[in-house]
């Protein structure tokens, strides 16, 4: 039963994420398909299911520490009665607000990339509740592991030159953890200066 209802839920979303990436395609004057053809013959799709107990001290420890996502796109669907999630804009970290029955798509890293920094793949991380525990469940589409991503060279030119270097998607992801885990940022190992 459980299965019947991640698969539906699996391929609805789907659904939604191609729909995205065709009409982000369209919006950077690239073919509709340019976005759905980096993710491979099938996107790479990982799930995780994610609870975050009360915490008596949520000044001390965070849900999940500041990230961005290595993904191309993610789709969330994050508890409905209880927020923890923020995004870092300009220096200031700002609530993600809690609306039922609605999913949250999130910029990955890979999208950044493609895109030569036009989409950016926002900072963000989950703050834990000292009253209430939370729940989410979050899909993220990679492009497969062994292919390599690069910025579009539709979108280099002399005014905006190329941001990001080519890197192979596994090693990309390789090294995801690790830089969480240490608050550093993965995608300023990709930034050409
Ligand atoms: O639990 C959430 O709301 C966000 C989770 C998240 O950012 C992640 O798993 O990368
Ligand atoms: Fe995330």
């Amino acid at each position: 039963m459980f299965g019947d209802l991640l698969d539906e839920f699996t391929n609805k979303c789907g659904e939604v994420k191609d729909g995205l990436l065709r009409a982000m395609s369209k919006l950077l004057e690239l073919h509709d398909d340019y976005f759905v053809d980096q993710l491979g013959e099938r996107a790479d799709t990982y799930v995780r299911f994610s609870y975050y107990p009360e915490c008596p001290r949520p000044e001390l420890v965070f849900g999940l520490k500041p990230h961005s996502d290595g993904s191309v796109l993610t789709v969330l669907m994050v508890d409905d009665v209880v927020g923890g999630l923020q995004l870092l804009r300009d220096g200031v970290w700002w609530d993600v607000p809690v609306v039922p029955h609605t999913l949250l798509v999130n910029v990955g890293d890979q999208t950044e990339i493609i895109s030569n920094g036009i989409f950016k793949s926002p900072v963000h991380r989950v703050v834990t509740n000292a009253k209430k525990e939370r729940l989410s469940v979050v899909l993220f589409y990679s492009a497969r592991s062994e292919r390599e991503i690069e910025p579009a060279t539709q979108l280099v030119d002399e005014k905006r030159p190329v941001l990001y270097r080519k890197i192979k998607v596994k090693d990309y992801i390789a090294g995801l953890y690790e830089h969480v885990s240490q608050g550093t940022m993965v995608i300023d190992t990709v930034k050409i200066f």
